[in-house]
């Protein structure tokens, strides 16, 4: 079955509710419009009421399935209550004032109506950097036990080929202890979208052709990734040929279960990874889902600034499948 009309069944007649604070951008709006009215989920909408119907008639998006949330308005008792709850969960870290701030910000109100379980997932980034749509998340809703950090993969999808990169969108740096944990995580997100993970520790260097501090740093993270994961094919140091060309991976790392065959890409930090992922998309035609943040208590996606209304679509699926248990 295709991988969407799966995630599909699997969120039918759930009734999972998604926020999507961005209501005033058409490619969101229209998006939202086709996913509660093909009945996959419900949507709440979050925007200043005149902009979301400019955007409505300018579009022509039927607003009638979505329950539009417009920030000013929202009653006092109600709006006292994501206050108190957001400074609780703070705890001293913010303000009162601060937080009053803070729930001016649409992202932080879509993340307080998932932490508060008014929406199932939230679904934001189309008009906002990533630091701006998943600040309130790492603040909120924050890791789920045994992740010490949430991380960023796509789902790189052409025809009947599709890879897991990671981590292309939160972590700028991480040490190979973080490099390992995003190896597993992202093993983990292969297997639900149908890929048997073969996981490669990208570098500019395999098994030892080159030297430095970065091939050492993905070497180490290469054997925390074995020790943590003892089962999992994991394989690094590995350049991108070596691990995705088997003749390559022949001449360049004889004797490895990944190379050559690779499926899960792990990039030594966010500069290789973003750039990475969008060269796979511009150039090579992939289509690129995501990023999907791994690692979160409850499933908060974020969007390329780039993306059009398909994609807004798509994640919003994948959000409310992460949803279900
Ligand atoms: C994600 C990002 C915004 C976090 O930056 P930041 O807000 O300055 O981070 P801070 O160190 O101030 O941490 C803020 C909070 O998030 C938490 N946090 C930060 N990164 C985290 C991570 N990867 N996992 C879990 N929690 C994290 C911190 O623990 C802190 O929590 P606290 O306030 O409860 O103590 C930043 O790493 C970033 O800009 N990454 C690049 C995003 C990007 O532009 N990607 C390319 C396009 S997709
Ligand atoms: C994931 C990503 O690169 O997001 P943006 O294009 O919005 O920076």
């Amino acid at each position: 079955m295709e991988l969407f009309d799966s995630l599909k069944q699997k969120i039918t007649g759930k009734n999972k509710t998604i926020v999507f604070p961005e209501g005033e951008d058409p490619r969101v709006l229209g998006a939202a419009s086709r996913l509660a009215a093909d009945g996959l989920i419900k949507v709440i909408v979050l925007g200043n009421q005149a902009d979301v119907e400019t955007t409505a008639t300018n579009h022509a998006i039927d607003l009638a399935p979505i329950t539009l949330i417009d920030p000013a308005t929202i009653p006092a008792d109600q709006h006292k209550e994501m206050l108190d709850a957001l400074v609780a969960r703070r705890k001293g870290k913010n303000t009162p004032e601060q937080a009053a701030k803070m729930l001016e910000d649409p992202n932080y109100i879509g993340t307080m109506m998932v932490y508060m379980g008014q929406a199932d997932g939230m679904v934001s980034g189309a008009v906002h950097a990533t630091g701006d749509t998943v600040r309130p998340a790492l603040q909120i809703i924050k890791t789920k036990e045994g992740v010490r950090r949430i991380s960023g993969a796509f789902i790189m999808q052409k025809g009947d080929e599709r890879y897991v990169f990671a981590d292309c969108a939160i972590n700028i740096e991480l040490d190979a202890a973080g490099m390992a944990e995003v190896a597993v995580e992202s093993a983990q997100t292969a297997k639900v979208f149908d890929i048997d993970p073969k996981v490669a520790l990208l570098s500019f260097s395999t098994k030892g052709s080159a030297k430095g501090d970065m091939v050492t740093k993905v070497q180490e993270a290469t054997k925390i990734a074995h020790e943590t994961a003892p089962d999992l094919p994991v394989d690094g140091e590995l350049q991108f040929d070596a691990a995705f060309v088997p003749s390559v991976a022949a001449q360049k790392a004889p004797g490895s279960k990944v190379a050559g065959h690779a499926n899960v890409f792990v990039f030594p930090e966010l500069q290789s990874g973003n750039i990475g992922y969008k060269i796979a998309q511009r150039f090579g035609g992939f289509e690129a889902i995501g990023p999907i943040l791994q690692g979160l208590n409850k499933p908060v996606s974020d969007l390329s600034r780039g993306c059009n209304e398909e994609d807004v679509y798509k994640v919003a699926i994948i959000t409310a499948a992460e949803s279900i248990k």
